[in-house]
């Protein structure tokens, strides 16, 4: 097995063209992902999550591109690579993507075998019979019963239909399956189901997951890593136990407590004012400034890098100038309290 991390991406600037302009949605995101791991990928709605998971694959939208950085899967440099070589070095056989709304991606006209069989043949030399085989495999590590390979998608219910979907995406044994908010449409007891598979898949194959989500909690519920994201720029990363007992971001920590916490039954949810921003051309500045409580003038004036603080643990980084003195030096909780009082 390679030395080299399963998957890098450093400083991936990533541009739409719009009619305002290039917009940024993707700025400077950098870290890394290890193989066996489970890495969150969180923020809420607009701040990049499926624009990067995609750009990993090669399937930004037209108007997309990557500005500057790169991708390396396995120290190989991906983001110069044309859809014919992604195709053939990368896509489903090392990296599976499961897209947002995914269930409305299952072709309603074919059978889920014959799906597979699709897959196989486009991406590998496997027979028929191998292919069908490893997908009964498949259907059994998320709990399908494996005779129902043939079934068409509408005779799955929603969450056997997203299993199909795992499945799918396990298939060809790929060392990375990024699933964009795989449960977003299913009810709370599917979801819970789903992720009891998906802790199961983690015990039985040795792929790694990126989880994208809007919701922080899932994430320490089920990864050893994370990534949270701000208007594109990403605020905080380390493990998740780090980042769950001593976040360093403004951002994360506000974010963590806008989610319920067993550890405080009583606490009230924050809320975080004003909503993530669309930034146009160059994101010199940190893009979560004009929604942090405790931003100064030179928030605005330069991005952040994002880096360990005094104290942080190893790999536990965070973009923000003031993480020392929010963090370490006061109590972030009496602080903002402080800060909410003076505003009041
Ligand atoms: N094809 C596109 N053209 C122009 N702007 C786009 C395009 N796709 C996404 N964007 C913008 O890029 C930014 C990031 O969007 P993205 O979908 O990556 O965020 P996200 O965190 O995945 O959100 P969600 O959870 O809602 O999918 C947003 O400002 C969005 O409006």
């Amino acid at each position: 097995m390679s030395s080299e991390p399963l998957l890098e991406v450093e400083n991936l600037t990533i541009e739409y063209d719009t009619r305002q302009g290039p917009l940024t949605a993707v700025s400077n995101a950098d870290f890394t992902v290890e193989d066996g791991e489970y890495f969150g990928l969180v923020g809420e709605s607009g701040c990049g999550k499926s624009t990067l998971a995609k750009s990993i694959i090669g399937g930004l939208d037209d108007n997309g591109r990557i500005a500057s950085g790169k991708l390396k899967y396995r120290g190989e440099e991906l983001q110069d690579l044309g859809d014919a070589e992604l195709n053939e070095k990368v896509r489903w056989k090392e990296i599976a993507y499961i897209p947002q709304a995914s269930m409305n991606s299952l072709d309603p006209m074919q059978r889920l075998s014959e799906q597979a069989l699709e897959i196989a043949n486009v991406h590998t030399d496997l027979s028929e019979e191998e292919a069908l085989a490893q997908f009964e495999e498949m259907f059994e590590v998320v709990g399908l019963p494996e005779n129902r390979i043939r079934d068409y998608p509408h005779q799955f219910s929603g969450g056997m239909q997203q299993r199909a979907i795992i499945a799918l995406a396990l298939f060809l044994q790929p060392s990375i399956v990024i699933a964009d908010e795989p449960t977003t449409a299913l009810d709370v007891i599917m979801q819970d189901q789903i992720f009891k598979y998906l802790d199961e898949i983690r015990d039985s194959t040795e792929t790694s997951m990126i989880l994208i989500t809007h919701d922080i909690s899932l994430v320490f519920e089920s990864c050893d890593e994370l990534a949270v994201m701000h208007g594109g720029q990403i605020a905080e990363t380390g493990p998740i136990t780090d980042v769950y007992d001593d976040p360093k971001h403004p951002y994360s920590y506000l974010l963590q407590r806008a989610f319920p916490d067993i550890r405080f039954p009583d606490r009230e949810l924050e809320t975080i004012e004003g909503t993530p921003p669309q930034q146009f051309g160059d994101v010199d500045y940190c893009t979560f400034a004009n929604r942090c409580p405790w931003a100064e003038e030179g928030c605005r004036e330069a991005a952040p890098p994002l880096e360990a603080s005094d104290t942080s643990a190893d790999g536990h980084r965070a973009a923000c100038f003031r993480t020392n003195e929010i963090f370490e030096q006061e109590d972030p909780a009496e602080s903002l309290a402080a800060i909410r009082g003076d505003q009041s």
